[in-house]
C-alpha cells in the first residue's frame, strides 16, 4: 500500500465535499535552535510557530499576511511538507504528516501541492519545458511520458508560453519566468498550491496578471494559500489570516469578501469548472 491510499479527502476534488477541511493543524509549534557558535555558551531557541491552530478547506483563497519575522514563511514550509513541526498534529487530508518518512513526504509534495516561490526557482540550465516538467520527474519512475509531454505544453499554452517552450530562463522576462512557476506547480494537477511572495519581484502590471491567473486557478477548484506583505495582493483572496509572533492574530474574510454569506467566503466560486485558460488577455 502506499500512502496515498490512506487519503480518503484526497480522492474527492475540491468543492465536492466542502465541508471537510483538506487541512488541519493543531497547536503547531517550531522552533530552530541556533548553534552555540561565536563564542556563545547556550543554544538560541527561536520560537518562529508558538501554537498555531487553523483549517483549510478545499477550494479556498487564503492570504497569510504578517511583520518581517512573524513566522509566514515557516508556516507555509510546514504547509508543504519542506520541514516538520516541533510539535502539534498536521492533518493532511486524514494523513498526520509527521508519522510519515521523508520518502512519504517527498511523495506527498510532488503529488499533491504546488509551489510558486518569489525568486521562481527555475533550473537555469534547463529550458521552459524541462522546468515544467521537473515536479513529474520527482516522482515515478523518472519517465516522462509522451502524456506529460502534451500536459507541459498544454499548461505552457495556458500561461501564455507555449512558443517559448525551448528558452531558458535567462531569456524570459521576471514575469514570464513566474508563469513558466505557475505552469510547474499545476504539472501535477495538485489539490494545494502554496505561493510564497508570488509577485515580491514583479512591477505592478505584471503583478497583476499573475494575481488574475491565480484567480482563474481558485475559480477551477484549487486551493490557494499565499504569504503577502502586501495588502492589495492579499485582497485576491476571500480571507486573510494575519500573523503576529508566530501566531495567528486575526483570520476573518477579506475585505472584498465581507458581507458575502460564509459559505461563499469559506469555498472557491465556481469549483468544479473546466480549467479556463490562464494567459493574460
Ligand atoms: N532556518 C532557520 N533557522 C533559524 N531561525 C529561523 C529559520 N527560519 C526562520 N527563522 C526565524 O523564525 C522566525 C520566523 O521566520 P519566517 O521566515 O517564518 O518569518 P516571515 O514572517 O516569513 O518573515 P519574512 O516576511 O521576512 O519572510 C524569524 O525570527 C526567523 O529569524
Amino acid at each position: 500500500m502506499t500512502v496515498m491510499d490512506d487519503f480518503p479527502l484526497m480522492d474527492e476534488r475540491p468543492g465536492t465535499s466542502g465541508a471537510q477541511p483538506i487541512v488541519r493543524l493543531r497547536d503547531i509549534r517550531k522552533q530552530y535552535v541556533m548553534g552555540k557558535a561565536g563564542g556563545r555558551h547556550e543554544a538560541i531557541v527561536v520560537h518562529a510557530l508558538r501554537g498555531v491552530s487553523v483549517d483549510f478547506y478545499p477550494g479556498e483563497y487564503v492570504a497569510i499576511m504578517g511583520a518581517s519575522g512573524s513566522g509566514k514563511s515557516t508556516m507555509l514550509n510546514l504547509l508543504g511538507c519542506l520541514d516538520r513541526p516541533t510539535s502539534g498534529q498536521y492533518l493532511l487530508g486524514d494523513q498526520d504528516v509527521a508519522q510519515l518518512t521523508d520518502d512519504e513526504l517527498s511523495e506527498i509534495r510532488s503529488r499533491y501541492i504546488g509551489f510558486i516561490f518569489q525568486a521562481y526557482n527555475l533550473i537555469q540550465q534547463y529550458t521552459v519545458h524541462e522546468n515544467i516538467q521537473l515536479p513529474l520527474t520527482y516522482q515515478g519512475s523518472g519517465k516522462v511520458s509522451e502524456e506529460d509531454d502534451a500536459r507541459t505544453l498544454e499548461l505552457a499554452e495556458m500561461v501564455g508560453l507555449g512558443d517559448r517552450m525551448d528558452h531558458r530562463p535567462n531569456q524570459l522576462s521576471g514575469g514570464q519566468q513566474q508563469r513558466v512557476a505557475i505552469a510547474r506547480s499545476l504539472v501535477n494537477d495538485p489539490y494545494i498550491i502554496l505561493a510564497d511572495e508570488a509577485t515580491g519581484n514583479l512591477d505592478s502590471a505584471t503583478s497583476d496578471e499573475i494575481m488574475a491567473m491565480l484567480e482563474r486557478l481558485n475559480q477551477t477548484g484549487k486551493t490557494i494559500i499565499m504569504v503577502t506583505h502586501e495588502d492589495d495582493i492579499a485582497e485576491h483572496a476571500r480571507r486573510v489570516i494575519r500573523m503576529r509572533d508566530g501566531q495567528i492574530i486575526t483570520d476573518a474574510p477579506s475585505e472584498r469578501m465581507k458581507g458575502e454569506p460564509p459559505e461563499v467566503v469559506g469555498l472557491g466560486l465556481g469549483t468544479g469548472l473546466p480549467g479556463a485558460a490562464l494567459a493574460p488577455a
